[in-house]
């Protein structure tokens, strides 16, 4: 299902009642939510709006286990981690116990044993079958969504839940939820705004199947199980 929307502000508000409803939903069904965060500037304005009264208060924070969808590879100090600008926008100003909260980094192990590590945590956490209550994700102007950036070997990744890889274009490796994972979610959430994002989002919901291009091409969940909020800078070719 495709969201437009004039606004950025309404963009937020609905984007916040979905994930409101998720966690409602799994929290009455399940006794807790599982969640996976994006990073990049795409979902600032939600983890705000989450992290205020009236919404921080319709979400029973002590039942709710936050994970990350990826990561660039660097400590929670710094200004490119996706978890640093998740703590500082959200998690910090809501009642989420510490202990549930994985942030995609830890010092003195590898990224790829990391990687390792992190599969194990989610085989604890989620339901048997690896499927997250809501995964939120970004989608960058050259169509990349989590860290699934075109013509990478990741793209391919059947097997592992979670992989790192040096991603030669940033200098720097990445760790990232897995095409399998993602696409297990009971739902999937894509935040894409502005005009640099129009291109890769008409080839991403329109063009010809092109996966190593438009790597977000790889999102396969039901119209219903999927929920792009956009806006009409981005939509304008869709
Ligand atoms: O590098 C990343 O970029 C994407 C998109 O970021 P945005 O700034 O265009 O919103 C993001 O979804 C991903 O988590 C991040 O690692």
């Amino acid at each position: 299902m495709i969201k437009r929307f004039n606004d950025l502000q309404q963009l937020n508000v609905e984007a916040a009642a979905l994930f409101i409803q998720a966690a409602n939903d799994a929290i009455t069904q399940n006794g807790y939510f599982t969640v996976a965060l994006t990073g990049g500037s795409s979902p600032i304005g939600l983890y705000q709006l989450l992290a205020q009264a009236p919404y921080r208060d319709q979400v029973q924070w002590e039942n709710v286990y936050v994970f990350w969808g990826d990561e660039r590879w660097v400590p929670l100090d710094d200004e490119r981690s996706n978890a640093r600008m998740a703590l500082t926008t959200l998690l910090k100003h809501v009642p989420v116990p510490e202990e549930q909260v994985f942030p995609m980094w830890a010092d003195g192990v590898s990224p790829q044993e990391f990687a390792r590590e992190y599969e194990q945590t989610l085989r604890l956490h989620l339901q048997p079958d690896g499927c997250f209550d809501l995964i939120l994700l970004g989608m960058g102007p050259d169509g990349h969504t989590a860290s699934w950036f075109p013509h990478t070997d990741v793209l391919h990744e059947r097997n592992k839940w979670v992989a790192a890889y040096y991603l030669d274009a940033q200098d720097m490796y990445r760790i990232t939820l897995t095409v399998p994972i993602v696409n297990r979610a009971s739902h999937v959430a894509v935040i894409a705004y502005g005009a640099n994002k129009a291109d890769a989002l008409y080839e991403v919901l329109k063009g010809a199947p092109n996966i190593e291009h438009y790597p977000a091409q790889l999102l396969d969940r039901a119209d219903e199980q999927i929920t792009w909020f956009v806006d009409e800078a981005a939509a304008s070719r869709v």
